[in-house]
């Protein structure tokens, strides 16, 4: 007699997100999303400009409550938002000192696998946009979370950028880690999980919880 089929997902969810609703100023910005991520997934969050995608990663991050719904997490995260979050007067060293004492991972190899080792000791205010944005994303890196929430990533990056932050993000998943990542441009990941947030019109904006 054949086995029976494995279920997909043979461990828990790392992160279950359950009708989460989120009100900013009097809009319904986030109206009942429902999602989990396992261990090796990628979803890539879409929508247009103001559909949610930063509050809906800064709410699973914690930063802010949801209004309704749970979320319920078994692991560390590490969030990358829209700003790069670097003292423009220390050094890319400096900036990540902090991230590097705290996680496991050795400073010279992550940028190394950034290709940012040669600007270790360069103030942060001399850096371009592209090399900021990498020098941010080597704060998630060193920081060992499994769980990565990641804003727009690539902002900034060129296209040999983009190709290694797409085999970093790849090799994460082959470790064991997931990701949500919001972008408006394609990313060379495989075997994506998607969800686009719709942009609610106002008159989907009025409602009682
Ligand atoms: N501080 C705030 N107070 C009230 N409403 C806000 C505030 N910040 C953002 N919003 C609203 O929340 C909605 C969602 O914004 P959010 O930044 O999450 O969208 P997004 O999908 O990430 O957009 P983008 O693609 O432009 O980055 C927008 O309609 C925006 O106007």
């Amino acid at each position: 007699m054949p086995d029976a089929p494995l279920s997909p997902h043979v461990t828990s969810p790392l992160l279950d997100v359950k009708d989460v609703s989120v009100i900013r100023g009097d809009r319904l910005v986030l109206d009942q999303i429902t999602l989990s991520l396992y261990a090796g997934d990628a979803l890539i969050l879409t929508g247009e400009n103001g559909a949610g995608k930063s509050t809906l990663l800064r709410t699973i991050a914690g930063l802010r409550k949801p209004d309704h719904g749970s979320i319920l997490r078994q692991c560390s995260l590490s969030w990358l938002g829209h700003h790069d979050a670097l003292k423009p007067g220390l050094t890319v060293a400096q900036n990540l000192a902090l991230s590097a004492q705290l996680g496991q991972n050795n400073l010279t190899t992550v940028l190394k696998s950034l290709e940012l080792e040669h600007l270790i000791d360069q103030p942060a205010r001399l850096l371009s946009s592209g090399q900021k944005r990498r020098a941010a994303f080597a704060r998630v890196m060193l920081s060992n979370a499994p769980l990565w929430l990641l804003d727009e990533p690539t902002v900034g990056m060129d296209a040999r950028s983009i190709q290694n932050i797409g085999r970093i993000m790849s090799a994460h998943r082959n470790n064991g880690g997931a990701m949500i990542v919001t972008t408006h441009v394609p990313l060379p990941l495989e075997n994506t999980l998607s969800y686009t947030l719709p942009s609610l019109a106002p008159s989907d904006t009025f409602w009682l919880l």
